[in-house]
């Protein structure tokens, strides 16, 4: 994927043509001042905050796509740095008594700045909960990016734990069941080989999706590890957990995938399990849904 910060060169190219603009400007009109009458502490602090609102306008150009929130906040953030290049300026450089536009030019960008920034980020706030609302399955009220894998994205097992725990609690006190699904996709390793890694990770997010597709807002899907996923459920019994897991097995065995290269329909199949809170921690309750999982392993294995 091209860098997000390509979409952005002239953002940055403008930011630094007004840098360089200012201080040819304060050049032609000002004389340097001596080194052993710079103020280091000056320097110090609105260099470096100018240098941090620049780094700052580096990370959001290299981590958003265009769009007006982008645009509202980096221009917000790149008057804020003009203000305080402009403010550095005047430590290196001595413009004549007469001279006032540097006032203006110090001060007038930094509120109209901060007015920009806070709009973007009113827009962001609403952009953030539109977001929210889609990855609602996947992190149920806590975000920490470290712990979702890129390719579905979903988070993994350090995650789901700690979502577990608490939902255990919760549960405990609420008087309600909680209970636990594991898919794991049948022959995993033989279509890994057969079509290649590329298309195997294909089927993984096409699969995360249809789960997705198919769970209720209040649940949790989580990537255990390879082609292993577990759903948490909150105030769901024994036997609505076991209809549940059947509905995914059924919708993973009617997912019609083309595979990218030749367009041919694979036919997946999951082996599910289920299992329901009985008053044990997290860890036990993961084990017990291992067990049943190879049990409905060893079961298919059997069969066939
Ligand atoms: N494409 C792809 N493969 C992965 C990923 N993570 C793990 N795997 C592969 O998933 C396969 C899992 O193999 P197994 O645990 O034997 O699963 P399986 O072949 O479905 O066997 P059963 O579960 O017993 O039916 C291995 O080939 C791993 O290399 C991934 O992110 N992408």
């Amino acid at each position: 994927m091209p860098s997000l910060l390509s979409h952005h060169h002239v953002k940055l190219f403008a930011v630094l043509l007004a840098a360089n603009l200012a201080l040819l400007l304060y050049l032609a009109a000002g004389d340097p001042i001596a080194p052993h009458d710079w103020v280091l502490l000056d320097i110090l602090g609105e260099g470096g905050a100018a240098l941090l609102a620049l780094a700052w306008l580096g990370l959001l150009l290299k981590s958003r796509p265009a769009g007006r929130v982008t645009n509202l906040l980096s221009l917000g953030l790149s008057c804020v740095f003009f203000s305080l290049w402009v403010d550095c300026l005047d430590e290196f450089i001595q413009l004549p008594a007469a001279v006032h536009w540097d006032h203006w030019l110090e001060s007038a960008p930094m509120p109209v700045g901060l007015l920009l920034l806070t709009y973007g980020l009113y827009h962001w706030h609403h952009e953030q909960l539109a977001i929210s609302a889609q990855m609602e399955k996947r992190e149920r009220l806590f975000r920490e990016h470290l712990l979702f894998d890129k390719l579905t994205p979903l988070a993994g097992a350090d995650y789901l734990r700690r979502q577990l725990q608490l939902s255990l609690e919760e549960s405990r006190r609420e008087r309600q069941p909680l209970s636990l699904i594991a898919v794991d996709l049948d022959d995993f390793d033989a279509l890994n080989q057969r079509f290649g890694h590329a298309e195997g990770d294909e089927v993984l997010q096409a699969v995360t999706q249809l789960l997705l597709l198919n769970l209720r807002r209040q649940d949790l899907l989580c990537r255990l590890a390879g082609d292993r996923f577990v759903i948490l459920l909150p105030n769901t019994g024994e036997s609505q957990a076991r209809q549940l897991a059947k509905e995914m097995a059924l919708a993973v065995e009617h997912l019609a995938h083309k595979t990218r290269q030749h367009g041919e329909r694979l036919q997946l199949k999951a082996s599910v399990a289920s299992t329901m809170a009985l008053g044990e921690n997290a860890e036990q309750l993961l084990r017990r849904l291992n067990l049943a999982l190879a049990h409905a392993k060893q079961t298919l294995a059997l069969s066939a």
